[in-house]
Formats: C-alpha cells, sequence, structure tokens
C-alpha cells in the first residue's frame, strides 16, 4: 500500500466519517455549541463584574478581582474542570441531578470570566479620559456616563477579543468530557474520538477538526468585518474646504435675522447668570495650581482668560463646573455658590466645550446633541430631537446631522460640541481653548460662532489664545499667571495699557 493510501485510510476514510457525521451534528456538535456559548455567556456576566471591579477606584473592591483573574487564568483549563467537576460532583448532583454537563459549563465559564475581565477592562480603560468628562459636564452621573457611553465604546472596541475567547471556549469544551459526560452530552471531541476507536482510524477525529474550523474561521472574518463596520459606521463623503465652512455659517447667520430679543442665527432666547469668584485656591496634591483668584463677570458678558501656559486657566474653567474641585474660597451663579450644589446639578447649569471636542464617536451629530437632553433632561425622545435640530441648524449643521462625528472637520465637530452644550439652555458657558485644535482655516467659523453666542445674552468664560478675538468680543480680559489673576480690565485697557511688566511680555511674545 503506498504512503498516500495509507494516509488517506487513516485520516480521510470516507466511509467512516459518513458513519459518525449524524452522531457529529446531532449530539457533538449540538453540545459543543450549548457548552461555548453558555460559557462565554456566563463569563461575560462574571467578566464584566470583574472589570468594573477592576476599575473601581478603592482598593477593596479591586483586590479580590485580581485575585480571581490571576487565580482563574494561572490555572491550567484542565485544572479547573477537574477541581470543580469532581470537587463539586456531589453538591452538583444535588443541583443539577447526574450529568456533570452544568459542572462544565460552570467551569468553563470561571476561565473565561477571567480572561473577559481583562478584556473588558483594557477597553474600558482605553476610551480616552475627555469621554468621560464630556459626560460629566453635561450633567450625567458617573455611573450614568460610564453605563451610556464609556462601556459601550470600550465593548466595541474589545469585540474581536471577545470572540477571540469564544472560539477559545469552542476549544476547550473539548475538556469537558475529562468529567464522564453521558453519551447524549459527548461534544465534538468525543464523538470523533469514541468512533475513531471503532473504525480504527483517526478520520472521524479529522470530521470533529474540520468541525471545528468550520465554525471557528467564518466567525473570526465576520467578526471583523461587523468591528469594521462598528468603528466608523456607514461613511459618508463630504470633504467641505474650510473657507466653504466659513461661508455656510455665515449663510446660516444672514438666513436668521435678528428677531426682537434674538440675535442673528441664534434664535434661542438665553439669560445669562452673574458669575462671582472670590479667593479660589486649587491644588494638584501640594502643587497649587490656582491662588486666590478672584473675579466677576456680568450677566450676558464675555470674558475671555489669557495667559502662559501652565498658568492654571483650564484648571480656573474646570473649577466652574467642578470637573475639579476647589481647596478653598467660592464660586457664585446669580449669588448662589456652586460649592454646595450637587455637581451634576450645577453642570446643568454650566456649559463646557472642550479643546479636543469630546464627542461621541458612536452617536451621530444629532445623537450627540440630544442624548443629554432625553438621559440628563429626562425629555421624551420627539422634544429632544426637536430640539437638537434647531441647536443644530443654528450652528450652520442643518445638513450634517446625521453625520457621525470621524465624518465631520474639526471646525464642523467643535460647533456639535457647542450645540450640544448649548442645548441644555446653560446660564454659563466654558470654553476652554476650542480653536487650539483646529486647522488655522476653520478657526474663524468657530471664533464667528463664539462671537454671536455672546451677543444673545450667555454669560461666557473663554479661555483663548487667539488675542484678536478677545479683542474684538470681549467686555472683560483677564490675565493669569502662575495660579494668580495679574490684571483684568477692557480689551483696550489690556492690550492697549498694560500695566504689569509680566503681561507686557507675555503680549509683547504673543502679538
Ligand atoms: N490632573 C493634573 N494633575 C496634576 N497637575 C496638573 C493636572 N492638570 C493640570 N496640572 C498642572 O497644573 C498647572 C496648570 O494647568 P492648566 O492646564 O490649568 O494650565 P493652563 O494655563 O490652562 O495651561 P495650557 O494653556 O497649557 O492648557 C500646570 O502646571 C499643569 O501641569
Amino acid at each position: 500500500m503506498s504512503w498516500f493510501d495509507i494516509l488517506q485510510r487513516s485520516f480521510f476514510d470516507w466511509d467512516s466519517m459518513a458513519e459518525v457525521l449524524p452522531n457529529m451534528l446531532m449530539v457533538g456538535l449540538k453540545n459543543t455549541l450549548i457548552l461555548a456559548v453558555a460559557s462565554t455567556l456566563l463569563g461575560i456576566v462574571i467578566g464584566m463584574v470583574l472589570a468594573v471591579m477592576g476599575i473601581s477606584r478603592a482598593a477593596w473592591i479591586r483586590l479580590p478581582a485580581r485575585i480571581y483573574t490571576d487565580v482563574f487564568r494561572g490555572l491550567p483549563a484542565i485544572v479547573t474542570i477537574l477541581l470543580i467537576g469532581q470537587g463539586f460532583a456531589g453538591i452538583g448532583r444535588q443541583i443539577f441531578g447526574p450529568s456533570p454537563y452544568p459542572l462544565g459549563i460552570l467551569a468553563l465559564s470561571l476561565i473565561a470570566g477571567a480572561y473577559i475581565g481583562e478584556i473588558f477592562r483594557a477597553g474600558i480603560q482605553s476610551v480616552e479620559r475627555g469621554q468621560l468628562e464630556a459626560c460629566r459636564a453635561l450633567g450625567m452621573t458617573y455611573p450614568k456616563g460610564m453605563r451610556l457611553i464609556v462601556i459601550p465604546q470600550g465593548v466595541r472596541r474589545v469585540l474581536p477579543a471577545l470572540v477571540n475567547q469564544f472560539i477559545g471556549n469552542i476549544k476547550d469544551s473539548s475538556l469537558v468530557y475529562f468529567l464522564g459526560l453521558l453519551a447524549s452530552e459527548r461534544e465534538l471531541f468525543r464523538v470523533g474520538q469514541d468512533q475513531a476507536v471503532v473504525s480504527g482510524n483517526l478520520s472521524p477525529l479529522m470530521l470533529a477538526g474540520i468541525f471545528y474550523l468550520v465554525i471557528t474561521v467564518p466567525l473570526t472574518h465576520v467578526v471583523n468585518a461587523i468591528d469594521g463596520r462598528l468603528r466608523t459606521g456607514r461613511r459618508v463623503s463630504t470633504v467641505t474646504s474650510g473657507l466653504e465652512e466659513v461661508r455656510e455659517l455665515d449663510e446660516t447667520a444672514a438666513g436668521n435675522p435678528s428677531d426682537e430679543g434674538k440675535e442673528a442665527g441664534l434664535p434661542m432666547a438665553i439669560r445669562g447668570a452673574r458669575l462671582d469668584i472670590v479667593g479660589l485656591d486649587m491644588a494638584y496634591g501640594d502643587f497649587k495650581v490656582l491662588r486666590g483668584v478672584s473675579l466677576q463677570a456680568e450677566a450676558g458678558t464675555i470674558t475671555c482668560v489669557i495667559g502662559p501656559s501652565g498658568s492654571g486657566k483650564s484648571t480656573l474653567l474646570r473649577c466652574l463646573n467642578r470637573l475639579a474641585e476647589p481647596v478653598s474660597g467660592d464660586i457664585r451663579l446669580d449669588g448662589q455658590s456652586v460649592l454646595g450644589m450637587k455637581p451634576d446639578l450645577l453642570r446643568r447649569r454650566v456649559g463646557m466645550v472642550f479643546q479636543q471636542f469630546n464627542l461621541f464617536p458612536d452617536h451621530t451629530a444629532i445623537g450627540n446633541v440630544e442624548l443629554a437632553l432625553r438621559e440628563v433632561q429626562g425629555l421624551s425622545t420627539a422634544e429632544s430631537r426637536r430640539i437638537a435640530e434647531e441647536r443644530l441648524a443654528e450652528v450652520g449643521l442643518a445638513t450634517r446631522m446625521n453625520h457621525r462625528p470621524i465624518d465631520l472637520s474639526g471646525g464642523q465637530q467643535q460647533r456639535v460640541a457647542i450645540a450640544r452644550a448649548l442645548a441644555l439652555k446653560p446660564e454659563l458657558m466654558l470654553f476652554d481653548e476650542v480653536t487650539s485644535a483646529l486647522d488655522p482655516e476653520l478657526v474663524k467659523g468657530v471664533l464667528n460662532l463664539m462671537a454671536r453666542l455672546g451677543k444673545s445674552g450667555m454669560t461666557m468664560v473663554v479661555v483663548t489664545h487667539e488675542m484678536n478675538f478677545a479683542r474684538r468680543v470681549a467686555d472683560q480680559v483677564v490675565f493669569m499667571d502662575e495660579g494668580r489673576v495679574v490684571e483684568a480690565g477692557s480689551p483696550d485697557a489690556i492690550f492697549d495699557n498694560p500695566q504689569s511688566p509680566r503681561l507686557q511680555r507675555f503680549l509683547s511674545e504673543m502679538l
């Protein structure tokens, strides 16, 4: 007999394969899928609990999750399966009857949970900090921001790794036969192995191997395709030049002529609050970032904060909506101290726009704007949508409401972020270097929008390096250095008649 014939008889004996095929399908495949699906689902539940524990700030919550993960990831799967399957056999019999099958699922889940927990944790921690900050700035509580934005984004990022885990469970399910499964519970491997003994060749086992590959290989490719699609959504190609964007915005402004009490392009009537900051101190550990900052902003005015890098401008802004907590001093909105308010209630009154936009990438432009209206303000879906459409139209994005952030230019993204903050009708708006991340030709559109907003009655505090903007639109300009307000006054006083040598030097470098 030739080598070819010997190999064919051993591995590809069609008769042996045909004989085992019905059993392979009806018993083996069914049981393998039940074992793998059930243990992955239970593993996902265990993994999610472990991941949430693992990112807790409390060490006593993190520690048990760590120990669990180390133990179940460190032990060989077969050891865990035997320890659980045989160690708990008596209890298992009382609960589940003579079948060791449920204990097999439990053992596989405990192992999968340890890996899935680490996968989830890595995914959640890979979501940019700005996403949670944006949630909090919109008035969401920490758990709500995690549930609605951070965890779904993190989980989506690790979808391929989760599928790998499912594939791992399909393969590990072949170890469960060590528990002595009943004939009706045999999985693919066991069916193949038993028949191999009967037929005297390896063909039934080969067929089991082919079944494993038929399940796992296409699955990997399908999930990679789904992952790619989820990552970007349906891409819309819209290349708009920055100059075109400015024209669009100008048209929006002209298309909404001012009514009584309403400004061009921003028909929403806004009532700004008066802001008083009194002797504010803030420190990161021992490092004092703000030192006795005091300043007032009348309702409906624009205050531009300028100063060198590291002077504490962003920190001051973050104290105003309590993304950073001051050490001492006071902040008052219309005379009411914000330090006694619940932060999420305060943030419904104080909107914030960030340098990096921090839009939610999985949501469209309109989805970004309506989310907090629904989830924070509790408005109906229809009402949230109506308001979101209005706000987006006002910032010149009526035709791009269904675009995802990835399909918008930086300037358009920043305008969505402004619309998102405006939708909650804040009394005070904070802008943290909102044009610094934009290409130069996109800056003008955003600045023009902010200038229009400033005329609408909104109180605005704007941290900016755009000196021309500050000179043109600010009611007052505040110069900060080393955590202190060094000089504050009208744009003319600050830019044309600076008093302190530090401001003079700063301006000579900036202008
Ligand atoms: N989370 C933090 N932990 C520790 N130090 C921080 C933190 N955030 C900011 N700082 C430090 O606090 C100081 C003030 O930072 P802040 O961002 O408020 O300054 P800034 O004037 O806004 O600067 P820039 O214009 O560069 O953003 C800097 O020295 C910065 O390194």
